[in-house]
């Protein structure tokens, strides 16, 4: 049976985690903590799952840490220096292993994987996430990291930077530069999290596109993480992609 806690539990995304839990017939939900509680009860579990907002996910990373417990972790807002803190910590304090997953939708791992493997093939690149208003950050993790991605292997394909003859623009216009490609963020209602890459050519454009309609799309990936983050081969994996074999 494998001992879990949940960080955020009576979130949007921690509600469904701990129902998935619950049904699991090898896991046993051991503690839920929220804002404002003390993280004490999580030092029984062997694995936490955090779901809270990039202002409190570090503070919490450090306590599970410093107590050797594992740790999956979906909240947003890991750019590389929050990477490189982490494994720090853990170098000081050996025993836990992370495993920190922009998305955790199977479908939206395929997607970053499709738009990485396309991305060097077409001249211009562009993504553009979808999300619920309620949202706290943007540009989202996953358009993000779909960005490191494409950048990186455009950079290592040679690939020049998408043509863009703008010279004059209102502010944002453009959206953000993540490492020479452009997000764009949208806020609205009806929507939950949904991510375009837009893949432009001579021609031809290539549109790869993911829809998480509910929050239970997110389950699979989180229990598959619960169930390997222990066997990781390395202390810190960012991305489901080892876990499905990619
Ligand atoms: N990787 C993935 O697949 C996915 C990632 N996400 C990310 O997960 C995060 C959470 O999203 P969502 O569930 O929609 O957000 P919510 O705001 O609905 O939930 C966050 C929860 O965390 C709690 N919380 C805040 N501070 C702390 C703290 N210090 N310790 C413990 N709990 C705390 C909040 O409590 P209170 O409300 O009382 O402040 C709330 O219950 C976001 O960063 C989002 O981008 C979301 C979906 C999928
Ligand atoms: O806040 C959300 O809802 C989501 N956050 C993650 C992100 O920032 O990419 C994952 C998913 O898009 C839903």
């Amino acid at each position: 049976m494998i001992k879990v806690g949940v960080l955020g539990g009576r979130g949007r995304v921690g509600t469904e985690v701990c129902r998935a839990v619950e049904a699991a017939a090898d896991m046993e939900l051991v503690a839920s903590v929220d804002a404002e509680e003390s993280l004490a009860p999580l030092a029984a579990a062997d694995v936490v799952v955090d779901f809270t907002n990039p202002g409190v996910v570090m503070e919490n990373l450090r306590f599970l840490i410093e107590h050797g417990v594992h740790a999956v972790v979906g909240t947003s807002g890991f750019e590389p220096d929050r990477v490189a803190q982490l494994r720090e910590w853990q170098a000081a304090t050996p025993g836990s292993k992370i495993l920190i997953a922009p998305n955790f939708a199977i479908g939206a791992v395929l997607m970053m994987h499709f738009a990485q493997q396309a991305a060097p093939f077409f001249e211009s690149v562009e993504v553009v996430e979808l999300h619920h208003p309620n949202k706290l950050d943007a540009v989202s993790g996953t358009s993000y990291h779909t960005a490191e991605l494409i950048s990186e292997a455009r950079a290592k394909a040679g690939t020049g930077p998408s043509p863009d003859a703008t010279v004059q623009e209102l502010d944002g216009a453009r959206g953000a530069n993540v490492e020479g490609v452009r997000v764009h963020s949208v806020r609205l209602s009806g929507l939950i999290a949904h991510q375009e890459v837009l893949l432009g050519g001579s021609g031809e454009v290539l549109t790869i596109r993911h829809d998480s309609m509910n929050r239970e799309s997110f389950m699979p990936g989180v229990l598959l993480g619960v169930r390997k983050v222990a066997g990781l081969g390395d202390d810190l994996v960012v991305g489901l992609d080892p876990l499905l074999g990619l």
